[in-house]
């Protein structure tokens, strides 16, 4: 299958990112702290660096975690743009557990058209498909040349848990389970579930529910625009919905604030 010019583009900045990304994560390096106590290294710069110059090719404005925001003036005129977050999980990479992800999503009037996690240390890639109707898990292999070949098979098509036969899988973040999040938990006890907790750093908690290990991800604690876009876009392919708790409608982007509401993942 021919791939989408802006998914290919996206596909190639994440597999690139995360070649870089590993390099750096596989020796000695150091860690900085942003204005919001947030760290840094130099692998985040590195990724973002690949990141925005492969999608520049689109002439598609972009919005990144480690890129200064252009104010809302100038973004709400955007039709489309891309959300980046070059490493998703910086304090994953800097506990060395693997668990941190390259995001890329592509959003048109607010709403995302496709989706790309990609995750360095396992070389899996996570990412929609041009119309959002499927999601694909793809584990690379290290020639990330000639990517048409080996996208889009049937075998790798996500699918997310049908049946939840008495157990509930509720994700976790392993840094931010807190009171309300607990509460939730406490509310699907009472309709009679038993509750399994699954944990994982990142982006990677909207995977976990598009591959059925997980049944809902409530994330009651803060993120940004771009920990969620590529996510949110996973988990709609893949026909779940990515709800702003505030609202109960569909998370939208490129907003004014890009600090999230509180939001949950759900069939
Ligand atoms: N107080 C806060 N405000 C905004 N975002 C926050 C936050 N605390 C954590 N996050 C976001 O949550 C992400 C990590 O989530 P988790 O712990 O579930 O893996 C971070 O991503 P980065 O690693 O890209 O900075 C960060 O963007
Ligand atoms: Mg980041």
């Amino acid at each position: 299958m021919l791939i989408d010019k802006n998914l290919k583009i996206a596909i190639t900045a994440a597999l690139k990112a995360g070649e870089a990304i590993l390099k750096i994560y596989n020796k000695d390096f150091s860690v900085e702290y942003k204005e919001d106590e947030s760290p840094l290294t130099e692998a985040d710069l590195v990724s973002n660096k690949i990141i925005v110059t492969l999608l520049q090719e689109t002439n598609l404005p972009i919005i990144s975690e480690e890129n200064k925001q252009l104010p809302y003036s100038i973004r709400k005129e955007w039709k489309q743009c891309w959300i980046v977050d070059p490493i998703d999980g910086t304090k994953e990479f800097i506990k060395k557990n693997g668990e941190f992800t390259v995001n890329i999503a592509l959003v048109e009037n607010g709403i995302t058209k496709l989706g790309v996690i990609y995750v360095p240390v396992t070389k899996e890639l996570y990412y929609t498909n041009e119309s959002k109707s499927k999601a694909y898990k793809t584990v690379f292999a290290d020639n990330i040349e000639d990517i048409n070949g080996v996208l889009f098979k049937e075998e790798d098509i996500l699918k997310p848990n049908q049946e939840v036969n008495g157990i509930v899988k509720v994700v976790g973040s392993r840094s931010h389970m807190n009171e309300d999040t607990l509460n939730y938990v406490e509310g699907l006890k009472h309709n009679g579930n038993d509750i399994e907790i699954v944990s994982k750093g990142s982006s990677l908690k909207f995977c976990l529910v598009a591959e059925g290990q997980a049944d809902v991800y409530p994330r009651f604690a803060p993120t940004m625009e771009w920990d969620t876009a590529a996510g949110q876009a996973i988990c709609e392919a893949v026909g779940l919905k990515v709800l702003n708790q505030t609202t109960n409608e569909p998370m939208k982007y490129n907003r004014e604030n890009l600090l999230n509401n509180y939001f949950l993942v759900t069939k």
